[in-house]
């Protein structure tokens, strides 16, 4: 594939600038639903498994059309073509990038045969072990960033599902207080550990790994082969490091698209092979429809063009993500690194240097607590950020409670279900000062002016939501949910024209820290910035201790 025009190649992309001056910038989406009795049924889509409301965003159908042209002129149907067949599109690393193969039949990819033999070895060992009479209760998963957020993400999200005499720890940090306070409540011998790494050389995942095997052997485990296991695409460096049962994968899977290769062990064993199954299943069902439907009802396509209005034409900086989900409440720190690490670059695929702006901050938290904690800014602080609902119409707690405490988690659901629209509506309705002062407010200072009280109990409205909607937290809706934030980020970054399948933004820190971990041991600060120097200074200079 030849290289796509750049966005800002296009002349589209002049269009939008003055479509926003003259349109976009004073668009009132409220207005648009007083113009147009239809406009939620025209602005929800159904994709697999998912009902997305787009209807409260400042969007119509001008913008739309611009935003499609763009999309066409910068090659979108080609690149998401190129990707589908693994062209090395990857091209910092010279790789294709096939995690949708992870999931497509066998016979309808040049690497279906190998997946498919990779998965059932997986799938069989998962069920092995998550079977009582393996004597496995705790697993311990020691990996980081895509190494870990998908899996960790996935097994919280899908906990009513999960095996009950089974507990899964996730470790990642360096920092050795997350593994201490996941081992002490281990016995060796009903522990297994699982090493991910795609590269094996990751610092903090090796060094986890180390630590637990010297806690293994220090308790009196024995067996370090059978209760040590590594994932990853490095076999040769796992062995080495002692491990001999390794599930391989691929250069073409990258770490933050890969949970869906034996990266998600933990996943599988959790919940077993025919609900992984499942898993694959709703997100192969999403990849055939990114794939396939027309861009104008192409779920992943609208959310990434929305993206890219709200960031480059809007000038919106953060996207914030509500999950009204206590099961989903990793997922914006699994999207951070979804979105933010692929799509985190400032120069085009050529190498020169971008005139726009791309990876907007992605973060949020689970609703409703992220309501009494930053909401009060969403409604009332100076940025617009575009918020991101995410209901579940179905609750699903695995053992069906029953009787009275049915009717009241029932009832806790509808309260969940009503504070989540209630966000989105207020985000939009605002309330004006005409409105604020004729209420009462019994809290209020008595000897305020009512006109200052108003403007402070006042809110602008028209701030931007989407709606994610769906059935029930399964495998397979799980599944379809994260191959759909999978290709919206790809559309996004193939409109920026960037790859978004390589990371060297983490390396410089990476190779920092192995020049400066040496220097701790002597506390050697020549040559360092006088900052670095005389933090570590402090750090390592124990009269400072309180102790
Ligand atoms: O799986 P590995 O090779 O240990 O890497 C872990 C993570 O580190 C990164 O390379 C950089 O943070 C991520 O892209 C990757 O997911």
């Amino acid at each position: 594939m030849s290289l796509p025009l750049r966005c800002d190649a296009s002349p589209v992309w002049a269009a939008l600038q003055t479509h926003y001056r003259n349109h976009g910038a004073q668009f009132d989406v409220r207005q648009a639903f007083a113009n147009d009795e239809q406009r939620f049924a025209r602005w929800s889509f159904k994709a697999p498994e998912l009902l997305a409301d787009l209807s409260k965003n400042r969007i119509d159908d001008a913008t739309l059309e611009l935003l499609l042209a763009l999309a066409r002129d910068c090659g979108l149907e080609a690149q998401r073509e190129a990707m589908f067949t693994g062209e090395p599109i990857n091209l910092t690393e010279g790789r294709a990038v096939l995690h949708t193969a992870l999931r497509a039949p066998a016979q309808a990819s040049p690497v279906g045969a190998e997946v498919a033999a990779s998965l059932q070895r997986m799938l069989a060992y998962a069920d092995a072990l998550r079977d009582p009479s393996s004597g496995i209760t705790d697993v311990v998963h020691i990996g980081i960033g895509g190494s870990d957020l998908g899996p960790a993400m996935a097994v919280q999200a899908l906990q009513p599902f999960v095996a009950p005499h089974l507990r899964l720890h996730f470790v990642s940090n360096v920092d050795g207080h997350d593994l201490f306070a996941v081992l002490r409540q281990l016995r060796p011998h009903s522990t297994q550990f699982v090493i991910a790494s795609k590269t094996f050389t990751t610092q903090e995942t090796l060094a986890n790994a180390l630590a637990a095997r010297a806690w293994f052997v220090q308790r009196g485990g024995s067996d370090v082969a059978r209760h040590f296991v590594a994932t990853t695409s490095n076999v040769a460096a796992a062995a080495e490091f002692g491990i001999s049962t390794t599930f391989g994968f691929w250069d073409w899977v990258g770490g933050r698209y890969s949970l869906w290769s034996v990266i998600g062990l933990p996943i599988a064993i959790a919940i077993g092979a025919q609900r992984f199954e499942e898993l694959l299943a709703g997100a192969r069902a999403m990849d055939e429809h990114f794939r396939r439907t027309p861009l104008r009802h192409n779920l992943p396509v609208l959310l990434g063009l929305l993206d890219v209005w709200y960031r480059n034409f809007h000038g919106y900086t953060s996207r914030s993500v509500a999950p009204y989900h206590q099961g989903l409440r990793r997922l914006p720190a699994y999207l951070q690194q979804l979105e933010m690490e692929s799509n985190g670059k400032r120069v085009d695929r050529e190498g020169h240097e971008l005139s726009y702006a791309t990876s907007p901050v992605v973060w949020g938290e689970a609703g409703t607590n992220g309501q009494h904690a930053y909401f009060q800014m969403l409604h009332q602080g100076t940025d617009v950020i575009p918020v991101e609902f995410i209901a579940v119409r179905q609750p699903y707690y695995g053992d069906a409670p029953q009787g009275e405490l049915r009717q009241r988690l029932d009832d806790q659901h509808r309260k969940l279900l009503a504070n989540c629209l209630a966000q989105s509506q207020a985000l939009m309705q605002g309330k004006s000062t005409a409105q604020a002062r004729g209420e009462a407010a019994p809290t209020a200072s008595p000897t305020l002016d009512p006109d200052v009280l108003a403007r402070h109990r006042s809110f602008p409205g028209n701030r931007p939501s989407t709606t994610l909607v769906l059935d029930q937290l399964t495998p397979r809706a799980l599944g379809a949910l994260i191959a759909m934030y999978e290709h919206r980020v790809f559309v996004s970054g193939a409109l920026w024209g960037i790859n978004s399948f390589d990371q060297w933004g983490v390396e410089l820190g990476k190779a920092l820290c192995n020049s400066l971990l040496p220097r701790f041991g002597s506390v050697d600060v020549a040559g360092l910035d006088a900052s670095t120097a005389g933090l570590m200074r402090y750090l390592l200079d124990s009269s400072h201790s309180q102790a």
